[in-house]
């Protein structure tokens, strides 16, 4: 239980199924069910920030497309990834220019599936095969990408790890369910379980690039939930952080809680992929010293 202990994970009997298991336990367990489950409204950019708070600003999936971003006042900037369409360097290089002429005391990124160079093991298939998918990834020489990451000078860069920024643990993951062999896809289940039971607990914030089962996770062209829900499960009864924020899904861009838990998906574009979704602040209270 709660009070005695670690609590285990495992994987969810309606794990390859998402668009089941949320109807199951929906139905069920009105899981996702008003009063505790309900859609928050974004506050607005002048919102005085309370005493003794810090301002999240929350974006993702900005896909190159940085240019025309309003960016409202915060403290810390969170990027959930695909901040690249394919993880060139000269995009990531572009990408860590914009986040230099930000004004924010911390910013903080973690890749997505977009980001395929910063995949190792994804680079590595890439060479023995697929030439024709990504042609200019193909092209690279490993020399172009090994250090990839070291062109992000202006964020701290997460990627199965946490920082601790004024106060609050922030963790931060790339994984998504698999989806059309992309970085950092692995498939639903057990694989994926094993990269969330890396998240310790006492994280205040979580950075994931997908969507837990359940919220904001809905893609209206094919009718289906798409978050996972091992992630769902180890958000809400093993880490519950305070805030869950994410993007990877763009079509559901916007706010929920659980009661507990605040569910961000911050995806800046669109399902057309036009940078047209308005960056989302949130402010959480700064965590005691004791
Ligand atoms: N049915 C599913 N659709 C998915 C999934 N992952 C992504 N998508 C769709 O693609 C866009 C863009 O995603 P990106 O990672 O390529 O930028 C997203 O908005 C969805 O419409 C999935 O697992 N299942
Ligand atoms: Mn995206
Ligand atoms: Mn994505």
């Amino acid at each position: 239980s709660m009070a005695h202990g670690k609590v285990t994970i495992t994987v969810d009997e309606y794990s390859s199924n998402p668009t089941q298991a949320f109807t199951h336990y929906n139905i069920n367990q009105s899981r996702f069910q008003p009063p505790h489950v309900h859609m928050v409204d974004p506050i607005p950019y002048d919102t005085p920030k309370p005493a003794g708070h810090t301002r999240f600003v929350c974006v993702s999936d900005t896909h190159s497309r940085t240019d025309g971003i309003q960016m409202p006042y915060g403290d810390v900037l969170l990027h959930m990834g695909d901040f690249t369409e394919l993880g060139l360097p000269s995009e990531v290089k572009k990408f860590n220019d914009w986040l230099g002429g930000l004004p924010y005391e911390f910013k903080v990124v973690i890749a997505g599936n977009h980001e395929l160079t910063f995949d190792k093991d994804f680079m590595a298939e890439l060479v023995k095969q697929d030439y024709y998918r990504f042609p200019s990834v193909s092209k690279l020489k490993p020399e172009d990408f090994d250090n990839v990451q070291s062109l992000l000078t202006n964020c701290v860069y997460l990627q199965d790890s946490d920082v601790t920024i004024k106060g609050f643990r922030i963790y931060g993951t790339p994984w998504s369910p698999w989806f059309n062999g992309w970085g950092f896809n692995l498939p639903r289940g057990q694989s994926l379980l094993d990269k969330w039971n890396l998240i310790p607990e006492g994280i205040d914030i979580l950075m994931t690039h997908g969507p837990p089962l359940g919220f904001r996770d809905w893609v209206p062209k094919e009718l289906q939930r798409v978050g996972c829900v091992e992630l769902l499960n180890t958000v809400q009864k093993r880490v519950r952080p305070k805030l869950h924020a994410f993007g990877h899904i763009h079509e559901g861009y916007g706010i929920m809680t659980d009661g507990y838990t605040t569910f961000i998906n911050a995806s800046t574009c669109t399902i057309s992929y036009q940078p047209t979704n308005p960056p989302i602040v949130f402010d959480l209270p700064n965590p005691s010293s004791s």
